[in-house]
């Protein structure tokens, strides 16, 4: 864990931490809530039975500007910050915009863990992402291959940031004893998620493309790359169950993986998402796209030893995807 596994820094930061799960009506601020993660998070935390959640839109609220973000944690005062907000995009996104990716980023993840220190809260939960890893780490990559190795130059913007966001929680649980934490999911789909054609992740922009062409009738669909990516995918869902398992039952230094454990080729998640969508006719590679990196899957093993595990098969995943798609998304 790039540097600061061992046991002194570890005993260094014991924070004492606190139930999560214990007062329902503890104010929890939910940073991103209408996101892909942050929606599912609002879900979870509704079906739980936490009615006092602090919601603020992008608009109401740039966590980006740093005065606005102390103003706002100086008068609402949470005790609890699930920071889901970011800049979030798929391949293109990240190679396309890399100084909106590192910056905004930076930017938010900075103003919302230091205000939130400095305003009293007692616990918070950054989420970086898997791309943190080296380009060529181990597989399944464990936690502590971070920082051994080069990154993926399509996302290395948007990994830096989260580097550092990790690194953050880290260093204000050292010098502070402040219960900071982090999660690393793989990478996620489910309702809320961004379906645009060219800045959105594989799995929306797929499912989109597949439903216009069929409603078209076209006979041919475009994948990006040469579909020999490997790539672990888990519901929002799950992550968001995940999520809450780790406020109340995780307080420790480390960053812990979250993923599903199973991986697909992108050709595989192509054909499956052309079998959900009903699309019939072919797929044909666009090379000229990158493939980015060539495998990531995550050994969420600690998680697991914890106690939490997922649930979602990808392909009951993808079939509450699209149906939600119908019915929100599609002109
Ligand atoms: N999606 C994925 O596959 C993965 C996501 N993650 C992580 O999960 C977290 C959530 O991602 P996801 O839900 O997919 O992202 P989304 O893009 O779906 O949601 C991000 C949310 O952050 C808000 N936001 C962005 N910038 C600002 C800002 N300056 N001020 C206030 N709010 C802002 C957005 O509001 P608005 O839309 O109005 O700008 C949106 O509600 C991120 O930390 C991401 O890195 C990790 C691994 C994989
Ligand atoms: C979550 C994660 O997400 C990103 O990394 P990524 O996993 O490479 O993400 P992706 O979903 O965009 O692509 C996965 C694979 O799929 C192929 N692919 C085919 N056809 C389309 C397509 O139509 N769109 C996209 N986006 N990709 C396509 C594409 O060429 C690639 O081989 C980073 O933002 C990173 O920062 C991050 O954290």
């Amino acid at each position: 864990m790039g540097g600061a596994t061992n046991e002194a820094v570890a005993a260094s930061a014991e924070t004492g931490s606190v139930s999560f799960f214990s007062d329902k009506s503890a104010k929890i601020f939910v940073a991103g809530h209408r996101g892909l993660v942050g929606s599912a998070i609002v879900r979870k935390l509704r079906h739980l039975g936490f009615m006092n959640l602090v919601l603020r839109t992008h608009a109401e609220l740039d966590l980006s500007r740093q005065s606005d973000v102390e103003a706002f944690f100086a008068s609402e005062k949470p005790q609890f910050v699930i920071l889901v907000a970011a800049k979030v995009g798929g391949i293109h996104a990240n190679s396309t915009y890399p100084a909106d990716f590192i910056a905004i980023n930076l930017q938010i993840q900075t103003n919302v863990i230091d205000s939130a220190y400095r305003n009293g809260v007692k616990k918070l939960l950054f989420l970086g992402s898997s791309c943190i890893y080296p380009k060529f780490a181990p597989q399944p990559i464990p936690e502590d291959a971070l920082l051994t190795g080069p990154l993926e130059p399509t996302n290395e913007w948007y990994a830096i940031a989260k580097i550092s966001g990790i690194k953050m929680c880290q260093a204000y649980r050292i010098q502070h004893k402040w219960d900071a934490i982090s999660g690393m999911p793989t990478n996620l789909y489910g309702p809320n998620d961004n379906f645009h054609p060219e800045n959105s992740h594989v799995l929306p922009a797929l499912m989109r493309r597949f439903h216009e062409a069929k409603v078209r009738g076209a006979k041919e669909v475009v994948v990006w790359g040469t579909g020999s990516p490997l790539r672990e995918f888990l519901h929002v869902d799950d992550l968001a169950d995940a999520c809450v398992f780790l406020m109340d039952s995780y307080s420790g230094l480390g960053h812990l993986n979250v993923g599903s454990g199973k991986e697909v080729t992108i050709k595989e998640l192509a054909e499956l998402v052309k079998e959900v969508v009903g699309f019939e006719g072919d797929l044909v590679w666009d090379t000229t796209k990158p493939d980015g990196t060539p495998r990531k899957l995550m050994d969420s093993s600690k998680l697991a030893g914890l106690g939490w595990t997922p649930k979602i098969s990808l392909k009951d995943g993808l079939v509450d995807t699209y149906k939600w798609y119908l019915e929100n998304v599609q002109q």
